[in-house]
């Protein structure tokens, strides 16, 4: 019961108007029955027939507005918490240990907070029509009872039977929605792989028809078990009918049989049973929609348990600033290590010891693999320090001060995601704003309006001179840098090493940067080389344009 245990959370809190309205709409299902079973009775009364119609009109135009409120709290509870379980996924997400929010994966994370939690929702209107609907079967046996107790016992014995079997078709049914919601994953993956190299599709036909096949074979796969998900439930909705019919025809030819019930009364009974059919249609028909929330409900809360994280609310605060007044940012014997999958592929950063000091330009280089960007990571507090420690001033970060440690920094991933709005940007009238776009010689294609750029539409190394103006705007005592320049022209590149790192050091910004180019080592203070998750260190004393001595102050490994 994955769907009730998160609308018990979500939308069914204070259920009970609800639900009142539910039985309210019940009980007026119940009135249009006996009024048109009391009709049955008095057929030669024309008084009594009309007094019978006026009840029977009133009960209808009654129920048509309690039903309609009905479904309007319904449809708001359903949007209320479609809207907090999405952001809450987000907020989990953002709160959660950044490797366990990658292991889930921002695709995956995408489909529950989109289509599956969409399913959840609709739900909600299904459940509460449901219950009316069990609400109304309920009243009219009630009824059919002070008409006949063997009715109800021969409607009740046909149930019972038909229940077991249909019983038997809802597990096989469920065990199908598994299979489906697997095959669904399947497809939309590979559609993603082939809707992200359209290129290199359109290039390599091979390689087109391959993605195709493979995609073709997974929707082949859908198909055929969407068929058989159909073929299994026109048996359920079959056997349901049949169930319905047999309690039907139970009550025509068993009850004069076994009773001796006037003709009248069995007329009246059947009628009764009759009225059933609807709710009975309801519930039976509205079984698919519950089994999909119930699979997208269970999906749902096993990515918030791999989030292990609950859902924060992000409180902006003071921010730090340049007026931070730490001097030195340090890991000593820290070791960080990606678990990898299935036990195979795992790497290990560290143990390392690094300081950073204030106001100094650090370059951290490698081969490719080597674990730079682990190891930033570690030092940014994004990758949790599982031995030794992560300090600022000798004083150990610990997860209370995680939130404040990674606020001292603005950061350009490798793969950095640039939008117009500037989120994180502190003030921009003051004319730093225009005054890094000319910097970076950016002006002429983008302005600031408000608190977004103009356009984001540029070319790949034009968004990276974007993405590290957004971050300078951020106006962090610490600038990250992973591999900026990989994509800049050997011209902005010698401009980026030679005027704006200067520029930056200047302004006291202490930069810590990934980097490859090695004719442009001598531009940092301190280079820490990593190979194999371990580090040595130079200090970077060769002039301008030179590399720096490989056996220079080795200082750990
Ligand atoms: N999310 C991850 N899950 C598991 N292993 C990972 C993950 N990210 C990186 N690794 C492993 O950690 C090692 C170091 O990766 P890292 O990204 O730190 O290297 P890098 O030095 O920055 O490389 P590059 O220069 O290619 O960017 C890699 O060899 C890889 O096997």
């Amino acid at each position: 019961m994955d769907l009730w245990r998160i609308l018990r959370r979500e939308a069914l809190r204070n259920m009970q108007p609800l639900l009142l309205l539910a039985v309210l709409a019940a009980a007026l299902n119940l009135a249009l029955l006996t009024s048109l079973n009391d009709a049955l009775l008095v057929l030669d009364d024309p008084e009594g027939l009309q007094r019978l119609l006026i009840v029977f009109l009133l009960s209808a135009f009654l129920w048509r507005i309690a039903q309609g409120w009905m479904m309007n709290a319904a449809s708001k509870r359903m949007q209320a918490a479609l809207a907090t379980l999405r952001v809450d996924l987000l907020r989990r997400a953002v709160a959660a240990d950044l490797p366990d929010a990658m292991a889930v994966g921002s695709s995956r994370l995408a489909q529950v907070a989109g289509a599956e939690l969409q399913m959840l929702a609709q739900a909600v209107p299904t459940l509460v029509i449901s219950f009316q609907s069990v609400a109304a079967i309920l009243l009219c046996l009630l009824y059919l009872s002070t008409l006949s107790g063997a009715a109800v016992l021969i409607v009740l014995g046909f149930l019972v039977v038909g229940g077991i079997l249909i019983g038997r078709s809802v597990i096989r049914l469920e065990l199908m929605s598994e299979t489906i919601h697997e095959a669904e994953g399947a497809l939309s993956e590979r559609s993603d792989h082939i809707l992200q190299t359209l290129r290199e599709c359109k290039l390599n036909r091979r390689r087109a028809a391959n993605a195709l096949a493979d995609a073709t074979s997974c929707a082949e796969s859908l198909r055929k078990e969407r068929h058989r998900f159909g073929a299994e439930y026109s048996h359920y909705f079959t056997i349901s009918e049949l169930t319905y019919y047999a309690a039907l025809a139970g009550i025509i030819f068993l009850l004069p049989a076994v009773t001796d019930t006037d003709i009248a009364t069995v007329i009246l009974a059947g009628h009764a049973a009759a009225f059933i059919a609807y709710p009975v249609i309801t519930i039976v028909a509205s079984y698919p929609s519950y089994i999909s929330a119930e699979t997208a409900a269970r999906s749902y809360l096993a990515v918030e348990a791999e989030l292990k994280a609950a859902p924060q609310a992000v409180v902006p605060g003071r921010g730090s600033g340049m007026d931070d007044p730490f001097s030195t940012i340090a890991l000593e014997g820290a070791t960080f290590r990606h678990a990898g999958r299935d036990g195979t592929g795992s790497f290990t950063v560290g143990p390392v010891d690094m300081t950073v000091e204030r106001g100094s330009v650090v370059f951290i280089t490698g081969h490719n693999g080597a674990g730079k960007s682990t190891l930033i990571h570690m030092l940014l507090g994004l990758y949790p320090i599982q031995r030794g420690s992560l300090s600022v001033d000798g004083v150990t970060v610990g997860p209370d001060g995680l939130a404040t440690h990674r606020d001292r920094f603005a950061v350009v991933f490798s793969d950095s995601h640039v939008t117009r709005q500037l989120y994180g940007a502190t003030t921009l009238d003051d004319g730093f704003a225009e005054e890094l776009l000319d910097l970076l010689e950016m002006s002429d294609k983008v302005a600031i309006d408000g608190r977004a750029f103009t356009t984001v539409d540029l070319s790949q190394g034009q968004k990276k001179r974007l993405a590290l103006i957004a971050a300078l705007l951020e106006r962090k005592p610490v600038l990250v840098l992973d591999e900026w320049a990989a994509d800049q022209s050997p011209y902005f590149r010698r401009k980026f090493y030679r005027e704006i790192i200067p520029w930056m050091k200047a302004r006291g910004i202490t930069v810590i940067a990934v980097t490859h180019d090695d004719a442009y080592f001598d531009a940092a203070d301190v280079q820490l080389q990593v190979d194999r998750g371990g580090i040595r260190q130079f200090i970077a004393t060769v002039p301008a344009g030179g590399i720096p001595a490989p056996d220079l102050l080795p200082v750990s490994s």
